[in-house]
């Protein structure tokens, strides 16, 4: 069952959390080796890779006599400063090893939330794997704020899972997989084999970090699944401290917990609108608005724009929000603030008398539309 579940794979997305690669005193270069050999192994049965690490903290943080997890967040990027760059460096020496030359790239959420940068993002990945160079792709911890960080690297996998159109995503933790609550504190806890859709009571069952190394725990492994399931892509959640699980997956062997992916995908831009990109403004519509947007599919108008918040430029994501106030979508705006403020409410036919020129009919377009919680809908464009 799970070898037809993987039969169309060819490219894959491998994201291995700090708890695997860490041990009390820092990186656990066993454990690097381990896994250089499982990657090397999948490539060999003629797989492309791409592998999102974690590790730089853990490994950085005890030249800062650091003990347990950094207490502020400059502790942190100084440590993943450290970390960074011997984490490479042990993964250079175990992929040498086997003749595999690897490449850093450290991205943060601006890099893809701009869709020039992701496309470029895109493009150097794509040529990595094109020249059989292993990307290793960490978050660029030194210098992201808030605003511009993706959290985790579960989260992160997800994205370049997106961006490089893998077909499937395989996360490597310290647990054996999804268990129907936190095995930590409940020896009974059951592990779930498959999930075949990400549903409340499945996200309910997933619960925080315990180590003093990872971050979000199951909680974020289950959140980048369901992105991308959405995608049309399975997740696989194995324990990354055992060696060989990646071929013995492949193997068809029944391990971890599988993810399936949801049978009809969401278009790679819309996926990119939803989860990567960050929105800016706010706008409110009228109820004929919302109807027309979640009933019948139709792009945004500003007929039906009743008020903004916020600033933004065209080109920026905005939340779509009905009478109540609350977000029902969110989608890529054609116009700037000051733009909007003029046209709001009027016709279409009168938006190029007002401004003098127009970008079109649609505020939001439809294609640049994606509903909250809205079920995939069948690839479009990428
Ligand atoms: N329902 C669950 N099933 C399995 N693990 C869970 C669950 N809820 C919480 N966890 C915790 O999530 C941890 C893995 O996440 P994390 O510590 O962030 O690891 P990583 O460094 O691999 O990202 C496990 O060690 C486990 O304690
Ligand atoms: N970017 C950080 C890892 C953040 C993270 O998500 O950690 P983990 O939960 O171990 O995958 C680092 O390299 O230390």
């Amino acid at each position: 069952m799970r070898k037809n579940l993987l039969s169309h794979v060819k490219r894959v997305v491998v994201k291995v959390g700090s708890g695997v690669l860490s041990n009390g005193d820092g990186l656990d270069r066993r454990a690097i080796d381990q896994l250089s050999r499982d990657i090397v192994e999948l490539r060999k049965r003629g797989y492309e890779v791409a592998l999102v690490s974690s590790g730089a903290v853990a490994a950085g943080k005890g030249d800062l006599g650091i003990v347990g997890r950094p207490r502020t967040i400059p502790l942190k990027q100084a440590a993943a400063a450290i970390g960074q760059s011997r984490l490479i460096s042990f993964y250079e020496e175990a992929f040498h090893r086997h003749d595999l030359k690897v490449a850093q790239v450290l991205l943060t959420r601006d890099d893809l939330a701009n869709r020039r940068r992701y496309l470029n993002a895109r493009n150097t990945l794509m040529t990595l794997l094109d020249y059989d160079v292993l990307p290793i792709i960490n978050e660029n911890d030194t210098v992201v704020v808030d605003e511009i960080r993706f959290g985790d690297n579960d989260n992160l996998s997800a994205m370049v899972t997106n961006l490089i159109e893998a077909n499937l995503l395989v996360i490597l933790s310290d647990v054996d997989g999804l268990y129907d609550r936190d095995p930590r504190d409940n020896p009974e806890a059951r592990l779930l084999h498959e999930v075949p859709r990400i549903t409340e009571e499945i996200e309910a069952m997933a619960g925080g970090s315990g180590s003093d190394v990872g971050t979000g725990g199951m909680a974020t492994k289950v959140r980048a699944a369901k992105r991308a399931a959405l995608y049309g892509v399975g997740t696989v959640i194995l324990n990354g401290r055992e060696a060989g699980m990646l071929g013995r997956l492949f193997d068809g062997e029944p391990i971890g917990t599988y993810f399936l992916p949801a049978s009809n995908r969401m278009a790679a831009k819309k996926h990119w609108i939803a989860f990567t990109k960050k929105p800016r403004g706010k706008l409110l519509l009228d109820s004929g608005a919302v109807t027309a947007i979640v009933e019948r599919g139709k792009s945004l108008l500003p007929s039906g724009i009743r008020g903004v918040e916020g600033g933004f430029d065209r080109g920026d994501a905005v939340r779509l929000c009905g009478p109540d106030g609350e977000e029902f979508a969110k989608g890529v705006i054609n116009y700037s603030l000051a733009e909007l403020l003029r046209i709001m409410g009027k016709k279409t036919s009168e938006i190029e008398t007002i401004l003098g020129y127009k970008y079109g009919d649609e505020v939001v377009h439809r294609d640049n539309l994606v509903l909250k919680d809205q079920p995939p809908t069948p690839a479009e464009e990428s």
